[in-house]
């Protein structure tokens, strides 16, 4: 993920170098000119620069960081305040003057020669964790940038890196040279234009499509190939549908009717509707392991060796072939991985490869390595997630690797479905690190989280090979564990789906929370992270934007494709969400036979990067009344609303207590609402931090009481789908009386 968040850390590295010297922020004095720079740098940082001089004419003091959040003062867009916030949180901003800050001189700009006792974390913990990384608040066990500050090549053996992970690499190589042969204060820092340009040119997020044929049970059923890969960036999904003879369609966005007669044939005639959608790179239905590798993994394996979290995820519905398509992967990567530890570049930094095997399996977590041993997962005070007691293991060879790679696939928990026989029921990680050490006594150790002892993470990759997603109809010859198995399934992966999604949407809330499977990759999502995902896109672009939302249901287990990883109630609740979504960007991605579709003119519509444009609009309302409450009412306007929330989501309208433990689910459905009150109590509690926080930083024409309502827009989005549920539940438990009651009947007195 994220180029601009490798940037932020070798930012902020280059900024402390020693320890000792120079002048405190909170006492401008002879260190001014110092602090001056540090604040502009901290500023430049967080690509706030040109907001440096308000705050320079009235004398550098990191508490005035606050009074660029006033409006007409400093930071002007949405996009600056928001940046702004981030990096008070990241200085440990509190308002008060309790925690002097490190100050580094003039001199400690450069980036080298640093004593090594300064990169320790004992060391950095003094200053908090991630300090100035805007990106990195969880990312303090990466090793720091100078043990990796010689010159990287690129390896012979990658020819195919690309040329989004090329620039990144030129970008950061041609600094690193310049880092070394200079002391000039700037050096060490990459110029604005470096920053822009790595941000525009490094995607957060990659999606990549393959294409699976048609399996022998498919062909025997004689069904359509009903997917045509265009080119390397587009697909179409063909789908056929029932229309009635008179059609109409009223489009909220461009608040137009359109009606028409289906003149194909008679009522109810069959059409097919085409639906295009563009990825990063499409793989058809002919491509090999070997190509799927060489365009998804390879490219970032030498950024493993540049302080880079990656997570390769394979998503799709089940039976659309992850497995088939994730399992050669890592073998792979270790392959690349140990040739580049014998590269002369790293032969001599003491790096080790280690490998670690685990799988989510019904909310609970297993170590492959080590006959299926339970595991439990740890937040440590920096929300650094520890898996205690995984096994990792030292591979120096790719034997070894194949050997741990079967061992573990074959303790994996596998079942067979309507939809696939071999179907994996579990999440199953395989995670490569490399690491630093600086003396092994043993090649086997428990993860306790005691980085020190036997090295330092300098780069991870994680492979993800998820469950599928299932459909209502796939469940249907499903025995009863196996379909619960499936809700819980599905509820990890809406739960992945919707840190995605705030990732992709630079929300400042990522709810980790949702899920055993969200919280265990929580370290793969921020800091120095990059995803490469079988399926999801990026807001920006329409048509991609749409690929989630508008697959067809017919056949798509064809590819491994998006779909909404709902099996039966949530699937309606999103549904709706997602008719918000295409109202909101008001594009079209519906390919109709007699409406081909046109770019540009698709083009035309307002673009958004919010994923709800009636929340924007909301957001945008929120902030004009805002501004006329007079700044004494604010606060209490701000408790009024939280108020009336917590009370609302207590109670639901049927009168139930969403906190109630005690709850016992009977059936599948009231697991889901269970999943669903959980997940409402945990973003409760998030919110309730946040607002902590918030309160402590709020100022008069701040954008805070908008975050409190977006929140709040959030969560009332959650106690939707939860009422919703409920109303299912209902029509449920009726239908089971009238059947109770008809068998009754028929019992012969
Ligand atoms: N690209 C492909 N070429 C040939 N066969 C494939 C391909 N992709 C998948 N298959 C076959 O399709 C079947 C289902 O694939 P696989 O088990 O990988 O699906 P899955 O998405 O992992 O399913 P689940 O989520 O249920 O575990 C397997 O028999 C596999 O061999």
């Amino acid at each position: 993920m994220g180029g601009q968040m490798q940037q932020s850390n070798a930012a902020a590295t280059a900024l402390y170098d020693h320890p000792g010297g120079g002048a405190s922020l909170h006492n401008p004095g002879p260190g001014n000119d110092a602090g001056d720079a540090v604040m502009a740098r901290w500023l430049q940082s967080a690509g706030l620069q040109h907001l440096a001089s308000p705050l320079a004419s009235n004398g550098i003091d990191h508490r005035l960081l606050p009074n660029l959040l006033m409006q007409g003062y400093g930071a002007q867009s949405a996009e600056e305040k928001q940046r702004l916030f981030k990096l008070m949180r990241n200085l440990n901003f509190n308002g008060e003057s309790g925690s002097e800050p490190y100050t580094p001189t003039a001199q400690s700009y450069v980036g080298v020669g640093a004593p090594e006792s300064f990169y320790s974390p004992e060391f950095r913990g003094d200053f908090g964790a991630g300090l100035l990384d805007l990106h990195a608040m969880d990312d303090t066990e990466l090793l720091s940038e100078h043990v990796i500050s010689e010159p990287f090549e690129p390896s012979p053996f990658l020819p195919g890196v690309t040329e989004v992970f090329d620039d990144d690499f030129n970008v950061m190589t041609s600094r690193q040279d310049r880092g070394q042969a200079d002391v000039d204060p700037s050096v060490g820092l990459p110029s604005e234009k470096e920053i822009s340009t790595r941000e525009n040119n490094v995607a957060k997020i990659k999606v990549v499509v393959r294409k699976r044929p048609l399996n022998k049970k498919e062909v025997a059923r004689k069904e359509e190939d009903i997917v045509t890969v265009c080119d390397n960036h587009y697909l179409a999904v063909h789908e056929p549908k029932l229309k009635s003879l008179f059609f109409s369609m009223f489009n909220w966005n461009l608040k137009e009717l359109t009606f028409g007669l289906c003149v194909k044939g008679g009522p109810d005639c069959l059409c097919v509707e085409k639906h295009e959608f563009c990825f990063d790179a499409v793989l058809d239905e002919h491509v090999t392991n070997d190509e799927v590798y060489r365009v998804t993994v390879e490219p970032v394996i030498p950024i493993i060796f540049q302080r880079t979290k990656a997570t390769c995820f394979a998503y799709g519905q089940t039976g659309s072939g992850k497995t088939f398509t994730m399992q050669p992967l890592p073998l792979r990567a270790a392959e690349d991985l140990v040739r580049l530890l014998h590269h002369p570049t790293y032969r001599n930094q003491r790096f080790k490869l280690w490998l670690s095997f685990f799988e989510i399996y019904g909310g609970k977590l297993f170590d492959l390595l080590s006959d299926r041993k339970k595991l439990c997962m740890r937040e440590d005070g920096r929300q650094q997630v520890c898996i205690v007691g995984l096994q990792e293991f030292e591979v120096s060879d790719v034997q070894i690797v194949k050997e741990y790679i079967e061992r573990g696939n074959a303790a994996r928990s596998t079942g067979s479905t309507g939809a696939n026989e071999e179907s994996s029921r579990s999440h199953a990680i395989l995670q490569l690190v490399v690491k630093k050490h600086s003396e092994i006594k043993d090649s086997r150790r428990n993860n306790d989280g005691n980085e020190t002892k036997s090295g330092k993470v300098v780069g991870k990759i994680s492979f993800i090979d998820l469950a599928g997603s299932e459909r209502g109809a796939d469940t249907t010859d499903n025995d009863r564990q196996t379909r619960i198995e499936g809700a819980e399934i599905n509820k990890s992966l809406l739960a992945l789906k919707e840190c995605i999604r705030a990732l992709d949407n630079d929300q400042i809330h990522i709810p980790f929370r949702g899920s055993k499977l969200t919280e265990v990759l929580r370290d793969s999502f921020v800091g120095n992270s990059r995803n490469r995902l079988k399926v999801f896109q990026k807001a920006e672009n329409a048509k991609k934007d749409q690929v989630a939302s508008a697959f067809p249901p017919a056949n798509k287990e064809s590819m491994s494709a998006p779909s909404f990883p709902i099996s039966t109630d949530v699937e309606d609740v999103y549904e709706q969400y997602q008719e918000v979504k295409v109202v909101d960007t008001g594009r079209r991605v519906v390919e109709k036979d007699n409406m081909p579709y046109n770019p540009a003119e698709s083009n035309k519509q307002p673009s958004s990067n919010y994923p709800f444009n009636w929340a924007r609009r909301y957001w945008v309302d929120t902030e004009e009344r805002v501004q006329k409450v007079s700044p004494p009412r604010r606060k209490a306007h701000r408790d009024e609303k939280s108020e009336k929330l917590g009370n609302w989501l207590k109670n639901d309208g049927s009168g139930s207590d969403l906190s109630a433990t005690s709850y016992k689910p009977q059936n599948e459905e009231e697991a889901l609402i269970a999943a669903h009150r959980k997940e409402i109590e945990d973003t409760m509690e998030i919110v309730r931090e946040e607002m902590k926080l918030l309160a402590v930083v709020d100022q008069p024409g701040s954008r805070i009481d908008n975050y409190v309502t977006h929140l709040s827009f959030v969560l009332s989005r959650k106690a939707a789908a939860l009422v919703s549920l409920q109303a299912r539940l209902a029509r449920f438990q009726h239908r089971l009386k009238e059947q109770e009651i008809l068998s009754r009947k028929r019992v012969p007195r």
